[in-house]
């Protein structure tokens, strides 16, 4: 995940900020699949009434309405963190304005589903600007009863208060008792509406629901689309220290661990068993920049599953090292590299050379901005260029380790990216080409004989994922490739996620513990062996 966590425009690992994270709830450890509104806890529902007020639902209602007049409104969320009058909002209210903003996006589908069945549609009619102002204040309203258990006068009164105060758009009487009538009726019988007649997979596009029911079945389908809905925790990668050795690395993990404890007054930071550690969601320590030991360089944000496939290099690596090259020496290329989550592992890890490939020139600059936060400059070569043609220009120190983390639907980090949930299946195509294509040119034109590359991708779909892998080992030209399996108690809490092959098949909701909350993800390691 993007180390800085400065929000992008077209990142495929776009997050939400922390200040939402801090607010949001996480699932119930027994997911309800049926009741979604029991997603949210009843003290995250104190929570957000408590914090509740008008300027914060003014800001949330009038973003949402310009977003819906935007052609391109991919993540919505966007226009929010770009209005001025978002960026003026104290951090609280902003907080509370992006839960608003973020629950709608994330239930759209629910939402509308309780809401037509109290409107009489008029699909034909052109939306005018006061419609659309009308329409987002039913949806701020009703996502606040029926997900966010805000009290009645605040959900209604205040909400609908806001029509009054658009600086240029003048709402007629009729409108606005329409908006209130509306939103009674939801208070009244939405939730009803709501667990009779509306299902998760309301919020999801059709194709990518029937994909993870036919790939994972009925059951699965369901804890993951809950756990799409829901907001992850944040978790930091802690750099290694030059030199250090695992003890070393282990008490620098528990520092770190404990400054956040200690600035978040007393509520824990945990290391989990692979080496992440999980922030405590109610700290609020403000933007990531201000976290501790931000500016000194020592972590970036990502995701526990985002880490898995430099790690499973790694450790293949470290096998090969004892038998033929050492560490210090070994090139290894990331062929997609920005914004550079992985890259940053690998350059940490204390390999010799890394060179990380972006086509992006766009991407780059993240890029090159946290590998020098966290001072990793010199031991990465940064280079923009297509990963289907780069090669390596230095053949007297051949490639011993490839990551190809393909660009891909991102299906998996649906709870951090809503948008990729309505995906049209249309853009498969030519994700599923470029993958393979660099899949080939990593294996053949720059992976050493004997060298390995790891495939990973953050998609549920198995098209991107099992099956390219499967479709790269059965090739009859071109580089000899075979499974490395990941082996149980390789990568600890992950051995749940290990499949018949010996990938790592990452789905939301299912592992256990705070690794219940992570990205899907798919991860396989290959080794060439001609
Ligand atoms: C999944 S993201 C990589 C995330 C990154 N590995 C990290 O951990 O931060 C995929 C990246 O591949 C880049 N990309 C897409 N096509 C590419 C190509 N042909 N060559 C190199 N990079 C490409 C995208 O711009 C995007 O930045």
């Amino acid at each position: 995940f993007c180390p800085n966590y400065t929000p992008r425009r077209n990142d495929p690992h776009y997050g939400l900020s922390p200040d939402l994270l801090s607010l949001q709830p996480r699932l119930p450890t027994v997911v309800k699949v049926q009741a979604s509104s029991d997603v949210f806890s009843s003290t995250s529902k104190k929570e957000a009434a408590s914090l509740a007020n008008p300027s914060a639902r003014s800001v949330a209602v009038f973003s949402l309405m310009d977003s819906l007049g935007k052609k391109n409104r991919s993540f919505a969320v966007q226009h929010l963190e770009n209005d001025p009058d978002y960026q003026r909002l104290e951090k609280r209210d902003k907080a509370f304005a992006r839960l608003l903003f973020s629950t709608v996006e994330r239930r759209q589908g629910q939402i509308d589903k309780v809401v037509s069945s109290f409107t009489r549609s008029n699909k034909s009619q052109k939306i005018k600007a006061a419609d659309r102002l009308c329409r987002s204040a039913i949806s701020i309203g009703a996502a606040q009863i029926l997900f966010l258990g805000v009290a009645e006068h605040a959900a209604i009164h205040d909400t609908v208060e806001v029509l009054r105060m658009h600086p240029k758009i003048k709402i007629s009487k009729p409108q606005i008792n329409f908006v209130n009538a509306i939103l009674r009726n939801v208070q009244r019988k939405g939730m009803v509406e709501l667990e009779t007649n509306t299902t998760i997979y309301d919020n999801i596009e059709p194709w990518l629901a029937k994909e993870w029911i036919e790939t994972y079945g009925e059951e699965k389908a369901k804890v993951i689309a809950e756990a799409s809905m829901g907001q992850s925790p944040i978790f930091i990668s802690v750099k290694r220290d030059s030199q250090s050795n695992e003890a070393q690395h282990e008490e620098k993990l528990k520092r770190i661990r404990d400054c956040f404890s200690t600035a978040g007054g007393g509520d824990e930071a945990t290391i989990l068993p692979h080496g992440s550690i999980e922030i405590p969601k109610h700290q609020n320590f403000g933007g990531v920049s201000q976290w501790p030991l931000y500016k000194d360089g020592e972590w970036w944000v990502q995701d526990p599953s985002a880490s898995l496939p430099a790690i499973a290099l790694h450790n293949a690596l470290c096998k090969l090292e004892d038998n033929q090259q050492k560490k210090e020496a070994m090139h290894i290329v990331d062929l997609c590299s920005a914004p550079g989550g992985k890259t940053s592992q690998l350059c940490s890890f204390g390999f010799g050379k890394v060179t990380a490939i972006e086509v992006s020139k766009k991407r780059i600059r993240p890029l090159q901005e946290n590998m020098a936060r966290l001072k990793m400059e010199e031991k990465c070569e940064i280079v923009v260029a297509d990963g289907r043609e780069w090669i390596p220009s230095d053949d007297s120190n051949p490639v011993y380790g490839v990551l190809a983390d393909v660009p891909c639907s991102a299906t998996g980090v649906g709870s951090r990216r809503p948008d990729v949930l309505r995906k049209q299946a249309d853009v498969l195509e030519e994700l599923l080409t470029t993958q393979r294509e660099l899949a080939v040119h990593a294996a053949d034109d720059i992976l050493a004989v004997g060298g390995t590359m790891v495939y990973a991708t953050c998609s549920l779909l198995k098209q991107e994922s099992e099956d390219q892998v499967k479709w790269l080992l059965s090739r009859q030209d071109g580089a000899v490739m075979e499974t490395d399996p990941i082996m149980r108690g390789e990568i600890p809490g992950f051995d749940d996620a290990i499949d018949e092959n010996g990938w790592l098949r990452v789905l939301p909701g299912i592992l256990s513990g705070s690794l219940k909350y992570c990205d899907g993800f798919f991860v396989a390691r290959l080794k060439r062996i001609r």
